[in-house]
């Protein structure tokens, strides 16, 4: 099965996470629902367009009435979707909790390494169940140069438009941890958390960002801090509600810093795709080259057919 909607050629993903499940800013185009060898993704995808043309894919990651909790989302659907669209790289928003008491609900962060938490029940290979083995570099869980680039941008985009308005902050190079869920931590696992030198808390970034690198997607993830997640010895303990309270105030926020960057992205990412250039914010292209274990007899050819619509890169001349 090969990827069949390339011809969409939309080149950046936008992943929402919590609160987050349209871009009412953008106009709309249309929408597309593939179907990978993953099943549906989460949500059918909106195509949407800035007024200066760039287009976008947008996707609700627990759907768009938020139905779908953490440890159900479909993750490899969503990248292989994303990825037959043409898409190369991804933004990804998600609503955090926070491990730190300088990282206030309302900052946003731009997360550098992950500690995985989750418990093995989400699939977080494409490989998974099939013939063919791979081990992705993953050292450094998200795009390193996609991140470099965003952060002046969203700092920019932070900016307060009024004297009285107070200035919202941007925390980068911090550690987030992904927990199994659906239920929030215990005190005593948050304050474990602290000491592993964890900043902020999710549910969802893993297996999301594993995905992509294996799709070979450039990925970021933008987490908005939500609450103190229960460490704190005298604080509340987080709830549902008053994460999305602090995201209803926050998504126009996250609204402005996409259209801060969508047009200046498009542009960089439109340029590196050209014969030649370097890729610096596509700097995961043919990092699966090295990852992939060598062809062998003993592979099913069937397995190869399914991985062809992720990577034709390496399994579409079969
Ligand atoms: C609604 S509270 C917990 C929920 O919020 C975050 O979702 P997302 O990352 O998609 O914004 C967190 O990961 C949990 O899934
Ligand atoms: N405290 C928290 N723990 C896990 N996921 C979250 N999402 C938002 N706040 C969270």
């Amino acid at each position: 099965m090969s990827s069949q909607s390339q011809s969409e050629n939309v080149l950046i993903g936008v992943i929402g996470g919590s609160g987050l499940y349209h871009l009412d800013h953008l106009t709309v185009l249309h929408t597309v629902n593939p179907l990978t060898p993953w099943g549906y993704p989460s949500s059918p995808i909106t195509v949407a367009s800035l007024p200066s043309g760039t287009r976008i894919a947008f996707l609700a990651r627990h759907g768009i009435g938020h139905t779908i909790s953490p440890s159900a989302v479909p993750n490899p659907a969503n990248i292989a979707a994303l990825k037959s669209l043409g898409v190369k790289a991804i933004i990804a928003f998600s609503a955090v909790g926070s491990l730190r008491e300088e990282i206030s609900p309302g900052s946003f962060v731009l997360p550098t390494q992950v500690i995985d938490r989750t418990k093995g029940i989400r699939q977080s290979s494409f490989f998974d169940g099939t013939t063919i083995v791979a081990h992705a570099m993953f050292g450094d869980p998200f795009s390193s140069k996609l991140i470099e680039w965003l952060v002046p941008r969203i700092e920019k985009a932070l900016e307060p438009s009024s004297p009285d308005e107070p200035p919202k902050k941007l925390f980068t190079d911090k550690t987030a941890v992904c927990m199994e869920g659906p239920q929030f931590s215990t005190r005593a696992e948050s304050l474990l958390y602290r000491q592993w030198g964890a900043d902020i808390i999710n549910m969802s970034v893993l297996p999301e960002s594993k995905l992509a690198r294996e799709a070979e997607l450039s990925y970021a993830i933008v987490a908005m801090a939500t609450d103190y997640d229960c460490w704190r010895p005298h604080g509340e303990s987080v709830t549902a509600h008053s994460v999305l309270d602090v995201l209803h105030n926050n998504s126009a926020t996250a609204k402005n810093v996409l259209s801060a960057i969508l047009d200046d992205l498009q542009e960089t990412l439109q340029k590196e795709g050209e014969e030649g250039a370097e890729a610096i914010l596509l700097q995961e292209k043919g990092g699966m080259k090295f990852s992939i274990m060598p062809r062998s007899a003993k592979q099913d050819p069937n397995d190869r057919k399914k991985l062809a619509y992720v990577l034709p890169e390496y399994f579409g001349d079969d």
